[in-house]
């Protein structure tokens, strides 16, 4: 456990009288002197502000690596431990708290009614995950056709070719995605590569908002550019999904049809909050554009950063690819019954452990508390590492090499469960999607389609090293943890036995 706050935090500047100014100005000098070896190394925005004791969106942040710590925290204290810091969506931001998403809504009646919309209707085994099987079907066909192409399309000498493997499995898993968010018809091809641009970009400058989390008039005032583009990049998203929203209302008219999460949407009620509370209403476009924004981001971002990192610790481990190939293919010929995809299961739950694709979550703390046996002020926050326990080497033996067997029987991670109870009496070993009232609640759509994809991928092909490019495992700490080197993989199309 160590505390992460190194500098003075001014907490209000436009309130602080000038004396108490000077003099946070003058300890931060002090201390910037003393410790600067290269003085002044870059004069820019940022250093200034450091000078100033100011750190935009920054909040003194409390962080925890011990598993056991964490989860008498988030389970066991959930009271204490179920909202996150304000301001963490571009959302929340743009609307300065007043529209709220899954991620970002306090714990109460409101993150009930649309966390439970999205776990009991949308991803609901049958009304939600078995309805999307012919979705997901087709998205497995046309991945695999477009891998194949490329792979041929590069070949020399019919040996398989080299294959740019995110984006792929971007295309594929989006427009899966798309159709299970928005229903079949509604997204042509077009509209859906357009939309998979702008969430791509979205995602990839939305950790840069966070300075507008904390002070947002200053904020606004020194970032001006950053906060044109968040602006632009919400009115795209606008532009992209209300109109699909519309049509998908006009088709279905006055029948109460859910085909899509947005159909959920467009029934849901929440609670009105208004001056004074007015029972239930609908949700407004903003919170519509938002919801979907983040199903998008979330549904194909994670699904992603695991079957890339899976299948390139397949290309480096080709023993653990020849014995996953077999099981499936045992299993799809009808041997072994259920138990034949313990492998499948083994190597998925092995890259979770070692690749979490989320590394870690916040809690906002609205009273005084203690976390272990360090005390928490109200008003900051405490960042729990997911990455940290699954890679503790009093946990785990050899935690950074990638051994599914591991999670076999006999093995240490034999029956670890990804989801902890209060009166858990084994040990958290991992927990790659969380703990407590917020713990993730894509978890079984995640696995679902993660084995789904990957058993169909390593049966319709071999993948392989590219003779000049070696697998580099080295991550990209960006929105989501993922492979800062973008699998490039021979792949060599199979033939299938029948
Ligand atoms: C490998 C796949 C995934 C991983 C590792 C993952 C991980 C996480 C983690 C660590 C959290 C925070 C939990 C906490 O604060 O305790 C979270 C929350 C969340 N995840 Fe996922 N996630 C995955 C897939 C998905 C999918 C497919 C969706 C579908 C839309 C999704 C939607 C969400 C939402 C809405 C939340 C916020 C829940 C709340 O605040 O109540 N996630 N996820």
């Amino acid at each position: 456990m160590e505390e992460a706050s190194s500098f003075l935090h001014v907490t209000s500047p436009l309130v602080l009288s000038v004396t108490t100014l000077i003099i946070a100005v003058l300890c931060n000098l002090i201390r910037h002197l003393k410790n600067a070896s290269k003085w002044p190394v870059i004069v820019n925005k940022e250093s200034v502000l450091r000078l100033l004791g100011i750190r935009l969106g920054d909040i003194p942040t409390t962080v925890i690596m011990d598993s056991a710590v964490a989860v008498d925290a988030l389970v066991r204290r959930a009271d204490a431990f179920s909202d996150r810091p304000a301001g963490g969506g571009a959302t929340t931001i743009i609307s300065n708290g007043r529209l709220q998403i899954i991620t970002t809504v306090p714990y109460g009646p409101h993150w009930v009614a649309l966390r439970r919309n999205l776990s009991s209707e949308a991803f609901h085994p049958v009304r939600g995950l078995a309805r999307a099987a012919p979705h997901r079907a087709r998205a497995l066909a046309a991945l695999v056709a477009d891998i194949a192409a490329r792979s041929a399309s590069t070949s020399a000498g019919g040996g398989g070719g080299a294959v740019p493997v995110r984006e792929c499995l971007y295309a594929a898993l989006f427009a899966l995605n798309a159709a299970t968010c928005f229903s079949d018809g509604v997204v042509d091809g077009e509209r859906v590569e357009a939309m998979r641009a702008a969430q791509q970009e979205f995602l990839r400058i939305l950790p840069s908002f966070r300075v507008f989390a904390t002070f947002q008039k200053v904020a606004k005032l020194l970032y001006r550019d950053r906060w044109n583009q968040l602006v632009h990049c919400r009115r795209r998203q606008e532009e992209l999904y209300l109109p699909l929203i519309r049509e998908r209302q006009e088709r279905r008219g006055n029948t109460k049809t859910t085909a899509s999460y947005v159909d959920t949407l467009l029934d849901l009620e929440v609670p009105d909050k208004g001056d004074p509370p007015h029972g239930r209403r609908k949700l407004n476009d903003g919170e519509m554009v938002g919801l979907v924004s983040e199903y998008l981001g979330a549904a194909t971002g994670t699904v992603l950063a695991v079957l890339e990192w899976t299948l390139a610790n397949l290309v480096l481990r080709p023993d653990v690819q020849s014995r996953l190939r077999r099981e499936v293919e045992a299993a799809a010929a009808g041997a072994g019954g259920e138990a034949s995809c313990a492998y499948l299961r083994a190597v998925v739950m092995e890259s979770l452990r070692r690749h979490p694709p989320v590394p870690s979550v916040q809690r906002h703390m609205s009273r005084d508390v203690v976390v272990g046996s360090t005390p928490v002020a109200r008003g900051t926050l405490v960042n729990f590492s997911l990455e940290e326990v699954g890679r503790d080497g009093k946990i785990w033996t050899f935690p950074e090499e990638f051994i599914p067997e591991r999670f076999m029987p006999g093995g240490e991670g034999e029956g670890v469960r990804l989801t902890i109870g209060t009166k858990e009496a084994t040990k958290v070993m991992m927990m790659p999607f969380g703990a407590g009232r917020r713990i993730c609640p894509g978890m079984g759509y995640t696995i679902l389609h993660i084995e789904y994809f990957l058993a169909n991928l390593i049966t319709a092909f071999e993948w392989h090293p590219l003779e000049a490019e070696e697998v580099n495992l080295k991550a990209d700490h960006g929105f989501f943890t993922t492979m800062f080197h973008p699998l490039q993989a021979r792949v060599v199309p199979r033939v299938r036995q029948s």
